[in-house]
């Protein structure tokens, strides 16, 4: 397991002859081992049990999860696809509630299947499906660029769940920057939060930072305040999964305390997201539909059970970090300083 440093960054998501092939996340770092998807229903099984996990990657394997429903309500019934490609896509928007690329990259499926006729309909949506992908990775190298620009030469910084390669088409949003800001010299290194309780960053951070031969060292979440007390980052870069009109940004648990911590520190906070992650039909934070999974993932750790029996647990996995405490978001469309509403809206224009 592992590989030679500077290795190219692993794919979650990959389209194959055989269906919607997934790095399943729950098995890393320890195991390396794919599931394939052969139906939308499988699809949204996989997003919503976290086989694949990260805003945008739910939406690429969503988009795809349309091209399965297609070719097998087309195969079940020829004149009457359209009713179950409509189920389908509702079972995919169902399976998480708080990343909005899923419902932006299914919408965009919606648009294609209304405006193709039957025939056309397959090729139409791989096509579509192929283009969500393709766009994501690209954009998510652009980010990388115009995120890098803000990090100075010689800086460590501080980073939260998991926001790589992972969690998105590929390359990375926040995690994308840093890659990119250490292969050009600006970053000595990089602390990862372990991301209690499913532990995104001791995990997959970790585990992608070590095969590329990028110096990571892991803290606790409890740590963060002390660590950003001494003065030992410069940076803390984040994704998110939702971010509102006004600028508010749904992320992982935790980004709030720590974009808090940040600005108590004077330690700058950057949110990198593409803007199919900017969710215009939501005024703000308060707004955004926050997802609470299992109490066992609290009473948990790594699968074998920490708490006593008879202790409950409140699992919030996402939480909103107001704009006002953002110093720069970092999109495919630019950086935009001190977000606010009217920058948001400019971004989008
Ligand atoms: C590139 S956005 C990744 C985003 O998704 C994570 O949540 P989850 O692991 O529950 O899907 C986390 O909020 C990351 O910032």
């Amino acid at each position: 397991m592992g590989t030679s440093p500077g290795a190219e960054p692993v794919q979650a998501v990959r389209w194959t002859d055989d269906g919607l092939r997934l790095l399943d996340q729950r098995l890393l770092p320890h195991e390396e081992r794919y599931v394939v998807c052969r139906t939308a229903e499988e699809t949204a099984a996989a997003i919503r049990d976290m086989v694949v996990r990260g805003a945008p990657a739910i939406g690429v394997a969503a988009a795809y999860g349309a091209v399965l429903a297609v070719r097998a309500r087309q195969a079940q019934d020829p004149a009457r696809w359209r009713e179950g490609f409509a189920a389908d896509l509702d079972r995919l928007a169902a399976a998480r509630p708080t990343a909005v690329n899923l419902f932006w990259a299914l919408a965009r499926m919606r648009r294609v299947a209304a405006q193709a006729d039957d025939a056309e309909a397959p090729a139409r949506l791989e096509a579509e499906a192929r283009a969500i992908h393709e766009e994501d990775v690209a954009a998510n190298r652009r980010m990388g660029e115009l995120g890098a620009a803000f990090i100075e030469p010689g800086s460590a910084v501080l980073t939260h769940c998991n926001t790589g390669a992972l969690a998105t088409g590929g390359h990375g949003t926040a995690l994308g920057v840093i890659r990119t800001a250490w292969r050009q010299g600006r970053i000595r290194e990089v602390f990862a939060d372990e991301t209690r309780p499913w532990l995104q960053g001791a995990r997959l951070t970790a585990w992608e930072l070590v095969r590329e031969g990028i110096p990571v060292r892991l803290i606790a979440d409890a740590a963060a305040a002390a660590l950003l007390a001494a003065g030992r980052v410069r940076w803390v870069v984040v994704g998110a999964d939702r971010i509102a009109a006004n600028g508010d940004v749904a992320n992982k648990i935790g980004t709030y305390g720590l974009a808090v911590l940040a600005r108590h520190h004077g330690v700058r906070f950057m949110v990198v997201a593409p803007t199919s992650t900017i969710d215009p039909g939501i005024a703000d934070g308060g707004a955004i539909p926050i997802e609470t999974r299992a109490a066992d993932e609290v009473l948990t750790a790594a699968g074998r059970r920490v708490a006593p029996q008879g202790a409950g647990a409140w699992n919030p996995v996402f939480d909103v970090t107001p704009a006002g405490l953002v110093d720069v978001l970092v999109t495919e469309r630019g950086a935009l300083e001190r977000p606010d509403r009217e920058g948001i809206a400019r971004l989008l224009g």
